[in-house]
């Protein structure tokens, strides 16, 4: 995956730069008719998914398409349904006993209905025939490898395994990336110097009527230590996925015995106030070395660590810096006036995102 991704990054740029055009089109016509009052919750959902499936499936929908409006609806829903920390792993009899509390009918649904979904749309690959010859995207790259390994019975690649890595990118690519672009907008919204300071850096390097590129915003250092500040106070996983212990092993002197379940707190580390001095404050300056220059800071630890960090790393380091710099090039986003500003708090759920919120937007001469 992160092969594919890094091989594909030319098209990928083509494909991001297509959804966010579309995206500020929509944009436009929303707040004309709204007299410059957009909420954000969902609006960038289609355009992310869209992203993700070009790169899974090779298919773009349009944003009204039926098939893509369902799924997502169920897909969101699962994700807020959802929590790591659920009486239900540790006392699954309770699902039985409360069934409609604890959700466990809507959930086991939502996950059957995404199940029937990525069975056909690997069905629609396999009848298309490309894969053994011209691999297009991650499923034909995954249907190559289970025809290369039919005959080995303790292989991974199977199609119940490409079933769930589809589902897997489903939930956790969409929301983690709208999450992290809602955060951007409101961040940016409430504090308007870091957005103008971004939007003379972004106005210096690309002319206006281009999409900026990754090769671009590498030339922006206020903008990237704009972007880590966001997924360091954004927070949008604040306890990744749980991990088990392989084997017996020590670490600082504490002895964590094989299978243990470990689950890491990224939300200390990033609000850790001893490390950061003010860590509530959005403040990208923290990330500017006295050059002037953008350092990455270990300390942001929004995809993981090691081995099993998040997949999507390259895929996400596209996107949100992209969507976010075209928006500053067309957009300035604003406090709605006579109105207090948005909170910063989250909506809960397996990852988070802003509360739903309305901002006023203009579009810059
Ligand atoms: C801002 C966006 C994102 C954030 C903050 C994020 C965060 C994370 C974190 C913290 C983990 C756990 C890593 C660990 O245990 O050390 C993870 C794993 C994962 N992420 Fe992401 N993610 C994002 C976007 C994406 C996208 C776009 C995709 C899909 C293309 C994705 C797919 C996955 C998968 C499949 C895993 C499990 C990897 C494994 O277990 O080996 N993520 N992500």
């Amino acid at each position: 995956m992160y092969d594919l991704e890094v091989t594909q990054r030319h098209s990928m740029q083509s494909v991001i730069e297509a959804e966010i055009c579309d995206l500020v089109t929509e944009f436009r016509t929303e707040i004309k008719s709204s007299n410059g009052t957009l909420t954000i919750r969902t609006t960038f959902i289609l355009s992310v998914l869209n992203v993700l499936w070009c790169m899974i499936a090779g298919v773009r929908y349009a944003h009204d398409d039926p098939k893509l409006v369902k799924m997502l609806e169920k897909n969101f829903g699962m994700t807020k349904a959802q929590t790591f920390i659920d009486p239900v792993h540790s006392f699954p009899f309770l699902k039985k006993v409360f069934p409609k509390f604890l959700k466990t009918d809507y959930v086991s649904k939502v996950f059957e209905e995404s199940h029937q979904y990525s069975q056909s749309l690997i069905n629609e690959r396999k009848m298309e025939g490309a894969y053994l010859q011209e691999p297009q995207n991650y499923i034909d790259c995954f249907l190559k490898k289970i025809e290369e390994s039919k005959n080995d019975a303790k292989s991974v690649y199977t199609t119940e395994n490409l079933q769930m890595m589809i589902e897997d990118f489903m939930q956790t690519g969409s929301t983690t990336s709208v999450g992290t672009l809602n955060y951007g907008v409101l961040f940016l919204t409430l504090n308007p110097k870091v957005q103008q300071r971004c939007q003379a850096e972004i106005d210096a390097v690309v002319p206006r009527h281009l999409v900026p590129t990754l090769d671009d915003i590498e030339k922006m250092p206020y903008f990237q230590a704009t972007i880590l500040e966001t997924h360091r106070l954004g927070n949008i996983v604040p306890i990744p996925i749980p991990r088990v212990a392989p084997t017996n092993w020590t670490l600082r002197g504490y002895t964590i015995p094989k299978d243990t379940i470990i689950i890491s707190n990224h939300y200390s580390v990033h609000m850790d106030e001893e490390y950061w001095g003010d860590p509530k404050t959005f403040r990208p300056d923290r990330f500017i070395n006295d050059k002037g220059e953008f350092v990455q800071d270990k300390h942001v630890c929004q995809f993981g660590f090691g081995k099993r960090y998040c997949i999507g790393v390259t895929l996400t380091n596209s996107v949100i810096p992209i969507y976010i710099a075209t928006l500053l090039q067309n957009f300035n986003f604003s406090v709605l006036p006579g109105t207090s500003p948005p909170t910063t708090d989250p909506e809960l759920g397996v990852s988070l995102s802003p509360q739903e919120f309305s901002v006023h937007v203009t579009a810059r001469p």
